[in-house]
């Protein structure tokens, strides 16, 4: 059988793993640490993200990888670290500058602002409202021309994310999904190069997770890097070119998403999240099968559940 490696282009220079160099990073982060009080919630010594690909930045619960985000886009203050985005600072660069810096973010609840229209959520994307700039404004004729290319780009984006019947309906009647979706397209306004997805398939119904999928696979043939935060497996293995894993703040694992699931580091990361998890039963062995989002093994788990299920009704049927 053909390795995996060897069929694909290569992201990283030498063995993948924490903190391995990239080929072509757009981002670069260096020594980055937050703590909240005893808490060392994030601790990077440094991490590469690939350029025109689709990292996948995965881990337990309260691993660190929100406060990573945060950080990294000017939502919370690091203790210490260096991050550079196309080898330019980003270090105390307010969330909206990072923005027009190419780098963009959705929320894992979705910030829409519920009382807008679909389309005054999509013009406030575009980051150079009139009233930001107050030399642009007073040439008006400039101005005029550059609201219509708002909301021409704004109808584009609505129309490929299909939600222009939607554009003047407030945001509060959209559904997760379709929220989650106008996150998206609200965030592709400002023309970014990297964009961060904050958990895209929580709260997103089946009947919207292909399109989500596809949105973001586009997003990668347009050129553009997307970093997202994932618990959802079966995503992280469908569309991942790369996956990081965090635990404890820490990176402890990096790859491609096939070989890295599978290493001994990832597996002990989520085990040693489940210590409450009585890992002797069946059903705490099922629990962190599923959040490794190993079929394999959940179909085999599950089976014996059932097998032990109809066993006890035959007993207790004697
Ligand atoms: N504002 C805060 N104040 C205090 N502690 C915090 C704060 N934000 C995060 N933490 C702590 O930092 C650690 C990392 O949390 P974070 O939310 O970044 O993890 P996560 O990997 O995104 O988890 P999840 O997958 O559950 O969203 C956790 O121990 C969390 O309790």
């Amino acid at each position: 059988m053909a390795d995996a490696n060897t069929t694909r282009a290569k992201l990283q220079i030498g063995e993948p793993g924490p903190g391995v160099k990239k080929v072509d990073p757009i981002l670069v982060a260096h020594g980055v640490r937050r703590s909240f009080g005893g808490v060392s919630a994030v601790d990077v010594e440094h991490v590469e993200i690939p350029r025109n690909a689709i990292t996948a930045l995965i881990g337990p619960n309260g691993a660190g990888k929100t406060t990573f985000f945060n950080l990294l886009t000017g939502f919370d203050k690091p203790d210490t670290g260096t991050w550079e985005l196309n080898g330019k600072s980003l270090a105390n660069v307010p969330a909206f500058k990072v923005a027009r810096r190419g780098m963009v973010r959705t929320f894992q609840l979705t910030k829409a602002l519920s009382l807008l229209s679909v389309m005054e959520n999509m013009r406030l994307g575009a980051g150079d409202q009139s009233g930001e700039r107050i030399l642009t404004a007073l040439f008006s004729g400039f101005w005029r021309k550059r609201e219509k290319e708002i909301t021409d780009q704004a109808l584009d984006l609505l129309t490929r994310f299909k939600l222009d019947t939607k554009k003047d309906d407030y945001a509060a009647s959209l559904s997760g999904g379709q929220r989650k979706l106008l996150e998206m397209a609200r965030a592709l306004m400002s023309k970014p190069e990297l964009v961060m997805l904050d958990e895209p398939m929580a709260g997103v119904n089946p009947a919207l997770t292909q399109s989500l999928l596809s949105h973001i696979l586009d997003l990668k043939k347009e050129g553009m890097t997307v970093l997202f935060v994932e618990h959802d497996m079966h995503m992280v293995q469908t569309i991942a070119d790369w996956v990081i894993v965090m635990a404890e703040g820490k990176i402890v694992a990096e790859g491609y998403p096939d070989v890295v699931m599978r290493d001994p580091a990832v597996i002990d990361a989520y085990l040693g999240a489940h210590h409450d998890t009585d890992l002797g039963s069946l059903t705490g062995q099922l629990e962190v099968a599923k959040e490794l989002g190993d079929s394999f093994l959940v179909n085999e788990i599950s089976e014996e559940i059932s097998d032990e299920a109809s066993s006890k009704e035959t007993t207790d049927g004697q």
